[in-house]
């Protein structure tokens, strides 16, 4: 089992606001909430930080979190990241942040506690590089950006 530290920051988080969970036993993502005393308000184009309350401190550096966007949020009502992907490090101890960007036409009102975007961890690989000549052969080579066409 990896070794995941979750520090609470916010004494809401826990007690009025509950704590991430996976919702399902097959869920990837802990849904992530506005940590805010009054609603806070993304008008159309505005991108806004808002806290989770939450730090964590992931401390293997073979595991990371992505921030991603909650589908129902970013599809019906246009909330999506303002950085698209959020990355947390596994060094990182800060408090995570959720950029909120309001892509749509409408402005839309975060209320407190809300769940405004998900967290999924991954397994990270640390490459190292060694400049090389040329590469051994593949059946690819080159070939990307749809040089297999479209069928
Ligand atoms: O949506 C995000 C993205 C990042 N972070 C935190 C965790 C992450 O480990 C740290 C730094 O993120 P990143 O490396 O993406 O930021 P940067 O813009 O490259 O700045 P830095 O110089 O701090 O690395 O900020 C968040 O709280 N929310």
């Amino acid at each position: 089992m990896r070794s995941i530290e979750l520090k609470i920051l916010d004494a809401r988080v826990g007690d009025s606001i509950p704590l991430p969970h996976y919702a399902t036993d097959g869920s990837a993502g802990l849904d992530m909430r506005a940590v805010i005393d009054d609603a806070l308000t993304v008008e159309p184009g505005q991108t806004v930080l808002v806290p989770t309350g939450l730090a964590i401190y992931i401390k293997d550096p073979g595991l990371a979190a992505v921030l991603l966007p909650r589908s129902g949020l970013g599809h019906k009502h246009g909330l999506v990241l303002g950085n698209l992907t959020g990355l947390i490090d596994s060094d990182y101890q800060g408090q995570v942040f959720i950029s909120c960007w309001n892509r749509s036409n409408a402005a839309y009102e975060i209320q407190p506690g809300e769940r405004i975007a998900q967290m999924v961890f991954v397994p990270v690989a640390q490459v190292s590089f060694e400049v090389v000549e040329e590469f051994a052969g593949s059946e690819r080579g080159e070939g990307g950006f749809g040089h297999s066409g479209t069928g």
